[in-house]
């Protein structure tokens, strides 16, 4: 691919820059049906799809990728990467709305780089408007102060897997995990210095853990995890390797103190007639049994 510069294509555009075709007057008609069919969806691969369909008939490309803004995760492609491209970094005032990339075999001229910039002004709020919603559906699902999955998210992630587990016969685990004394640490330390401790036992789990496994914030000091492809007694040696790691680490507090907590892990391995409630009752009343046997420890409940 021949290297072309990243454009910035900001919008509104500066004077020099206004739309051609709207400069001083009125949109034409296709300018706004081609914006109701942008407007149309909140699906950013949809969203570029029809944005791609509607410049082919003044544009070929042989492909585009685009990649959102840092942290949204996401990215689209179609079509395949060619010796000429297009860039711009998209932005609406000082918003960044990610990159836009078009390709061809063919250089473009400077007549198709302006006819797809002016297909751009119409590109950019239908974008900011998916990427919003998008960014609010990953929220609704996100505990906000470990960046792990919520509660909410739990149920339907477990009975998808469970699911997976039972047509592919393989198995899984589940580990319920408690922070031992929490509430020693609020009291001791203050909220804040809690709050802490969660985000530095949520990052220990995240790191102990494959990146495939599912990790969630169950509640208050409260964590689980879905060993995934993961049988009893594989499950039960990451338990003791996590309890152990939680075990040896001192979590730093905002105040300069440092803190050892423990945790105590409940364990329960997937069985042909589990749903997602029986497997986290089943690994539930085993962390009570940690609890009740003096914390600091991994209890299985075994069916
Ligand atoms: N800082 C902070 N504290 C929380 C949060 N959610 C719940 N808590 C506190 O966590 C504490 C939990 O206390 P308990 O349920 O008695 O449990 P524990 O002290 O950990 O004792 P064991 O579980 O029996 O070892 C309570 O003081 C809650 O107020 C939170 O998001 N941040």
């Amino acid at each position: 691919m021949r290297s072309e510069t990243m454009a910035i294509f900001r919008f509104p555009r500066a004077q020099g820059q206004a739309e051609r075709s709207t400069s001083g007057e009125t949109p034409p008609q296709g300018a706004f049906d081609a914006l109701l069919r942008l407007q149309a969806t909140l699906d950013i691969e949809e969203l570029l799809a029809n944005f791609t369909s509607l410049i082919s008939g003044e544009l070929s490309i042989d492909g585009y990728s685009y990649t959102g803004p840092r942290d949204s995760a996401i990215h689209c492609q179609s079509g395949h990467t060619n010796r000429h491209a297009l860039a711009y970094q998209l932005m609406v005032e000082t918003e960044h709305l990610g990159e836009l990339l078009v390709y061809r075999a063919r250089p473009f001229t400077e007549v198709e780089s302006m006819g797809l910039e002016d297909m751009l002004c119409l590109l950019v709020y239908p974008l900011r408007n998916g990427l919003r919603y998008q960014e609010a559906i990953r929220s609704s699902f996100t505990d906000p102060l470990t960046g792990l999955g919520n509660r909410s998210n739990m149920l339907p992630q477990i009975q998808r897997e469970i699911s997976l587990s039972h047509r592919e016969s393989r198995q899984a685990s589940l580990l319920m995990i408690d922070i031992d004394h929490f509430k020693l640490i609020n009291d001791g330390h203050g909220h804040p210095s809690g709050d802490q401790v969660i985000v530095c036992i949520a990052d220990i789990i995240r790191s102990t853990v494959r990146d495939f496994d599912l990790v969630f914030r169950y509640g208050g000091e409260e964590f689980a995890v879905l060993l995934v492809n993961t049988d009893n007694s594989r499950a039960t040696h990451v338990a003791e390797r996590l309890r152990k790691n939680v075990d040896m680490h001192t979590c730093r507090l905002p105040d300069g103190h440092g803190v050892s907590p423990t945790i105590s892990i409940g364990l329960s391995s997937l069985s042909r007639q589990d749903t997602p409630q029986t497997l986290i009752e089943r690994a539930d009343r085993a962390l009570y049994q940690a609890k009740a046997d003096g914390r600091n420890c991994v209890r299985d409940h075994a069916l």
